[in-house]
């Protein structure tokens, strides 16, 4: 379990995420949806700690409040990030891409060749995403999709606790996105793993996730069970809001 608790994040001048409370129950798949701008990225930032908290508190169970520096290195060991531009080395292979997600389990300047063990977890991994038989391509020379799958591969490999992905399926097919979303959902209820997925197509969304939570200007408008997100939810989630009336001094709008 993950519990916000009174998170407010700014970035530069503005307050992006405002006085959120929430908690993400362990084992489950969980949707961040919103519209754009509507700070689901930084919510994940916040999760894994690239992007500190302005105030409020983030715990975690079995590490408690994540308030030093050695609870956010123990929390961030446990998680793996798909990243929105898959954040792959181009000219390494795929194989030797997903072994990187297990480099903090050996020196990283090791001259060594990959153990066994750890090449055959990223052959697992590989054949999860469908990719086994692109193990040795660099990945500069792989499509847009089959990046993206290798990055899932990084992450997968790492046999997380918690699965991190900022829209982790945006390049790949429907039929790839149900695989991949299957595969997800066993690491979910088999292994306990926590998955937390921005996604901007809200119908994928609901098809995946347990549970959604929805973002719009910073604040929590919707958290609940993926089968309660009716149409109110997705107004108050995707609707734009009405134009503003806007007051200027005529001496700004003459400037305009
Ligand atoms: N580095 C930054 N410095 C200042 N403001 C930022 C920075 N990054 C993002 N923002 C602002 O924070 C707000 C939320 O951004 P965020 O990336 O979390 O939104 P999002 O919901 O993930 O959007 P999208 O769906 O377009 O990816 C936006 O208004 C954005 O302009």
């Amino acid at each position: 379990m993950i519990r916000f608790k009174g998170v407010t994040l700014n970035r530069g001048d503005s307050e992006v995420l405002r006085d959120i409370t929430l908690s993400i129950p362990s084992g489950s798949v969980t949707a961040i949806v919103g519209r754009s701008g509507a700070g689901k990225t930084t919510l994940l930032g916040a999760i894994n700690g690239l992007i500190p908290l302005s105030s409020g508190a983030l715990a975690v169970t079995g590490i408690g409040p994540l308030d030093h520096g050695g609870a956010w290195r123990e929390h961030r060991r446990r998680i793996a990030t798909v990243f929105q531009d898959h954040a792959l080395i181009d000219r390494l292979s795929a194989m030797d891409n997903v072994l990187l997600g297990l480099a903090d389990a050996r020196h990283p300047l090791s001259p060594l060749p990959w153990p066994l063990p750890m090449r055959r977890r990223a052959a697992e991994a590989l054949i999860e995403v469908g990719l086994l038989h692109h193990a040795a391509t660099r990945t500069s020379y792989l499509s847009g999709g089959e990046r993206q799958r290798v990055g899932i591969a990084r992450a997968l490999v790492r046999q997380p606790r918690l699965l991190l992905g900022d829209e982790p399926f945006s390049s790949l097919d429907p039929a790839l996105v149900h695989h991949l979303g299957v595969s997800l959902r066993h690491a979910a209820v088999h292994y306990g793993v926590t998955v937390v997925l921005v996604l901007h197509q809200i119908e994928t969304a609901l098809a995946l996730a347990d549970r959604v939570i929805g973002l719009a200007a910073g604040h929590v408008v919707f958290d609940g069970p993926a089968a309660k997100f009716d149409s109110s939810a997705r107004s108050l989630v995707f609707e734009v809001p009405a134009r503003q009336e806007t007051s200027c001094s005529s001496n700004f709008c003459t400037r305009w």
